[in-house]
C-alpha cells in the first residue's frame, strides 16, 4: 500500500534523522519501533506531508488502484491521509462534538446533514458518544486520544498514521486505544509509531525498528522472534557483577527480581554455568538489534 525507498533527512544541525529508510507497508496495523530520537516522528511527518526529505521516494496506493508521489502530491495524499501527531492540542473550552464537526468541515465536509452523520458516527466509534457535549479540557488522556483518532479518521482515509499515541496511558486506557486501532486497521493502513514494545507485540503483524535514522529490521514479529531462537539466555546475578557481565556478554536486557537483577545474553550457545534458555520475545529482538547496531558503528551511536 505504501512503498517508501531511500529516504533520507539531514536537519539543518548536522543530525541525520532518516539515513536510506525503505519499508513496504500493507493494510492492517503496522508497528515502527524505535527510541526515542530515532527517526520515528521524522518520518511520520514527511509521510503526513508536513516536512521535506533530502531524498528518496514514498509512493501510496490510492482508490482504484492509482499511485499517489507521496513527496509531490502532497494536496492527494492529504485526502488520503489521517494523522494523529505526537503532540496533538485540542483547545480545551470546546466541546468534542463541536470541534469534530469544526474539523470536518476543514475536511470539506460542507453539506450538513451528511456532516452530522458522520460526526456522529465517529463519536460512537470511538466511544465518546456519551461525552460529545463535555469540553475537552475535562477528557483524560486516553479520551483525548481516542478524539484525536476520531478527527484522524475524517474523510476515510486510506492510510492512517498514530505517532506515539500510548504515552502516558494507563494500562486501561491504552488497551482500549489499542482496541480501537486495530479495528479501524481491518480496512485501512495504520502505522503505529512508538517506543513501547508491547504495543507492537499485541497487535502489529507487521512491524520495523528503527534506530539512530535506519531501519534495523522488518517483517512479521513472530518470525523475528523464531529467529533468535535458542540464542537467548537468563541468569539471576549480582547486582556487583552486573558490569562483568555486561563487559563478557551480549546483554539484552536487566530486569531487577527481587533486588538482584535478571540478565537476558545473546549467544548461540550457553555462555557460562547458570544460565538458562528462554523462549525469546519481541523484546530480546529489539535489544538484540540496537546492540548488533552499536557493535556495528560505535561511534555513529555513542550517543
Ligand atoms: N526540527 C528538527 N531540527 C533538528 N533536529 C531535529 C528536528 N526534529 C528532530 N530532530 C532530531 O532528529 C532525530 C530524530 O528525531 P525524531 O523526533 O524523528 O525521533 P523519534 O524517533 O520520533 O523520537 P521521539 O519519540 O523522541 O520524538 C533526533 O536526534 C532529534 O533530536
Amino acid at each position: 500500500m505504501l512503498t517508501i525507498r531511500d529516504l533520507s533527512k539531514t536537519y539543518s544541525n548536522g543530525v541525520r534523522a532518516l539515513d536510506g529508510v525503505s519499508l513496504d507497508v500493507p493494510r492492517g496495523m503496522f508497528g515502527l519501533l524505535g527510541p526515542n530520537g530515532a527517526g520515528k516522528s521524522s518520518l511520520m511527518r514527511t509521510l503526513a506531508t508536513l516536512q521535506e526529505a533530502d531524498s528518496g521516494s514514498a509512493t501510496l496506493e490510492g482508490e482504484g488502484g492509482a499511485v499517489i508521489d507521496v513527496l509531490r502530491d502532497k494536496d492527494a495524499v492529504r485526502r488520503q491521509l489521517g494523522y494523529l501527531p505526537q503532540d496533538f492540542g485540542v483547545y480545551p473550552k470546546v466541546s468534542a462534538l463541536d470541534l469534530l464537526e469544526h474539523f470536518a468541515v476543514l475536511k470539506g465536509l460542507t453539506a450538513r446533514k451528511l456532516r452530522r452523520e458522520v460526526v456522529d458516527g465517529l463519536l460512537q466509534q470511538v466511544n465518546l458518544w456519551d461525552a460529545r457535549k463535555r469540553n475537552l479540557g475535562t477528557f483524560s488522556g486516553g479520551m483525548r486520544q481516542r478524539f484525536g483518532i476520531a478527527q484522524a479518521l475524517l474523510g476515510n482515509p486510506r492510510l492512517v498514521i498514530v505517532d506515539e499515541p500510548t504515552a502516558g496511558l494507563d494500562p486501561e486506557e491504552r488497551n482500549r486505544f489499542l482496541n480501537l486501532l486495530a479495528e479501524i486497521g481491518e480496512n485501512v493502513a495504520v502505522i503505529l509509531s512508538t517506543h513501547i514494545v508491547e504495543d507492537v507485540t499485541d497487535l502489529c503483524p507487521t512491524m520495523a525498528i528503527m534506530n539512530k535514522g535506519q531501519v534495523l529490521l522488518t517483517g512479521r514479529p513472530s518470525d523475528a522472534i523464531d529467529a533468535l531462537a535458542n540464542q537467548v539466555w537468563r541468569k539471576q546475578v549480582a547486582k556487583a557483577t552486573l558490569g562483568d557481565y555486561e563487559h563478557r556478554h551480549t546483554v539484552l536486557s536487566t530486569r531487577l527480581v527481587a533486588g538482584n537483577p535478571v540478565i537476558h545474553v545473546f549467544a548461540p550457545e550457553r555462555p557460562e554455568e547458570g544460565f538458562e534458555q528462554v523462549a525469546p520475545d519481541l523484546e530480546d529482538v529489539y535489544f538484540q538489534r540496537l546492540r548488533q547496531q552499536a557493535a556495528l558503528a560505535p561511534h555513529a551511536v555513542a550517543a
